[in-house]
């Protein structure tokens, strides 16, 4: 599904009006009738609540008229507080005014900080909070009044419902410029916005519910949107499917280079996670000192010993090895626990020069030629690089805060030069391919973030490729299920305390699940 700036959403938005020939008041109707179905789905009594809703001075207030006399008709208690003078209200929003007064909807008006230090207590009495203030029009910070009425609501205790987007947020971007409401449930219109599914700003959508309007998809396409949202039925398609006569060798062999002396855990999780998530055959090539001990702790895995440098890690000389074994292997992971050692950086290099099966680059591996990211040009297959935001801050010489402020774009022309796909990971982590489209993913959770499930995700899509995925469906694949494992490990185990080792469990359940067709919700 596509993902709206506030240009493309308003563009969509006309085009339905001017060559679908659906008037902007219909548009409006259905999203404020969407909003109520929404709403009586998640409280069943809402007949029986007392509703306020906020509403400002453009078309997200009209959304906020036509739920108010909707609801008023179904006989809920309702409350409008306007944040402007009717006199000001204009077009789809004005009519919508209109039809909510002829219905004899109670409405109020607090259009100075002194009213509504007047009118605020009303939210004392109430049980349901809709903020329909500001939209996808917002043009500057809130400020004076409306940070006023943020503020209350935000201190109030009960639900609030933000229309289309949390007041005071961008829909083009996840920085947090000044106030903004903070909802426990989002609605939003046709297409999720790029600020309700970035970060910071994420966190103040609460439960995301993407609702139709009735705006057809050839106007959504004319738009040549190049942000999409992962969504369960993208992955249930790319999923590789087991033939009845299938064995192990015809559903790929993971070739992983892993592991250095105090990082052999890395390349033991990589390992596992790729033979969980279907590959038939997964070898993991390790420094010879660590052998042994891999032996004995990876059953299913094979090893292969390579040479290793005095202080553990891979020797430049380990190269031999692994090209006399490649040719059996149908995807390569080279990074996890690598160290970041000078004999190693040679060693990786030329193997992503001189590979022949396609490669994830993760962790170690990424650092290694952060000094020269021109050498994944020379590369002759496909590459899936998945940096973390220092990682990537290093790749591109900038902060990893400079990475997080700017997640969706700020690789763009990186993917473009080198011809990688990327996956940023993170917070609803992001897939950049060289072509330059973006995909957000929206599993996975906080008590994610704990040392290895990184290397966990790098086995995921080193199996996605070996089975034959392309690059873009084994990032997708692998970063939805990856998080979905995590959601699923969260459901029994709660908030913290998931190890990766959990995850790698729950990959065939989250599998499973998704080939079940078992609807997962986003939040
Ligand atoms: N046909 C359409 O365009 C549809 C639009 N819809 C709704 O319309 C919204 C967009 O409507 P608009 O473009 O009218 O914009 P908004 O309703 O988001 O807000 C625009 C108004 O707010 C004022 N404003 C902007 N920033 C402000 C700030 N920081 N402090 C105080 N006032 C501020 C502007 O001067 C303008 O009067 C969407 O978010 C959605 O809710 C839906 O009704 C569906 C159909
Ligand atoms: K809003």
């Amino acid at each position: 599904m596509e993902v709206a700036t506030a240009v493309a959403m308003r563009n969509i938005d006309q085009r339905t009006i001017d060559t679908f020939r659906v008037p902007g008041i219909v548009l409006m109707e259905n999203a404020g009738l969407a909003l109520l179905q929404t709403l009586e789905a998640l409280w069943p009594n809402l007949a029986l609540c007392h509703v306020t809703i906020l509403t400002g001075a453009g078309n997200n207030g009209g959304d906020g008229f036509i739920l108010a006399r909707h609801l008023w008709h179904r006989g809920t208690d309702v409350d409008v507080i306007m944040l402007t003078a009717a006199g000001r209200l204009r077009g789809d929003a004005r009519r919508a005014y209109d039809m909510a007064r002829a219905y004899h909807v109670p409405m109020t008006s607090a259009t100075t900080p002194q009213a509504w230090s007047r009118t605020a207590p009303v939210l004392k009495h109430t049980s349901l909070i809709v903020d329909a203030m500001l939209g996808t029009g917002l043009q500057r910070p809130a400020s004076g009044l409306y940070a006023e009425v943020i503020a209350s609501v935000n201190e109030a205790p009960q639900p609030t419902v933000a229309v289309d987007i949390p007041s005071g947020l961008s829909a083009d971007h996840g920085r947090v410029a000044g106030p903004h409401i903070c909802a426990t449930h989002t609605v939003t219109f046709a297409l999720p916005k790029r600020g309700l599914l970035t970060y910071p700003a994420a966190a103040a959508v609460g439960e995301l519910h993407i609702v139709d309007i009735g705006i057809p998809q050839a106007a959504i396409e004319a738009e040549e949107i190049d942000v999409a949202m992962l969504q369960e039925a993208d992955i249930r398609q790319l999923l590789p499917q087991r033939h009845p006569n299938a064995h192990k060798g015809s559903h790929g062999h993971v070739l992983v280079v892993a592991g250095s002396v105090g990082k052999s855990g890395a390349a033991v999780l990589a390992s596992q996670s790729a033979l969980r998530a279907g590959a038939g055959l997964v070898t993991l090539a390790v420094p010879a000192g660590l052998n042994a001990a891999m032996e004995v702790q990876l059953t299913e895995v094979m090893t292969l010993p390579v040479a290793e440098s005095p202080d553990g890690c891979m020797a430049a000389s380990a190269y031999d090895t692994i090209e006399a074994f490649w040719s059996n292997a149908s995807a390569m992971i080279i990074g996890p626990g690598l160290g970041i050692f000078p004999e190693t950086q040679q060693l990786v290099q030329r193997l992503l020069q001189c590979a022949p099966v396609p490669i994830v680059l993760d962790a170690d591996g990424l650092t290694l030629i952060a000094d020269q990211p021109h050498i994944l040009q020379a590369s002759q297959v496909p590459l899936i690089l998945t940096p973390h935001p220092g990682e990537l801050g290093r790749l591109l010489k900038v902060s990893p805060a400079d990475i997080q402020a700017d997640r969706l774009d700020v690789a763009l022309d990186f993917v473009r030069d080198t011809r990688v796909h990327l996956i940023l990971k993170g917070a609803h982590t992001v897939i950049y391919t060289p072509d330059r489209h973006r995909w957000i993913n929206c599993t996975g959770n906080a008590a994610m973030a704990t040392a290895g499930t990184g290397d966990v995700l790098a086995g995921l899509i080193g199996a996605l490729l070996a089975q034959g995925l392309s690059p873009l469906q084994a990032a997708q694949g692998g970063v939805y299920l990856h998080g979905l494992a995590g959601d699923q490990a969260c459901a029994g185990l709660g908030s913290t305390g998931l190890i990766a080792s959990d995850l790698i469990q729950e990959l065939p359940h989250a599998m499973h699940k998704v080939r079940q067709g078992v609807i997962c919700q986003i939040s």
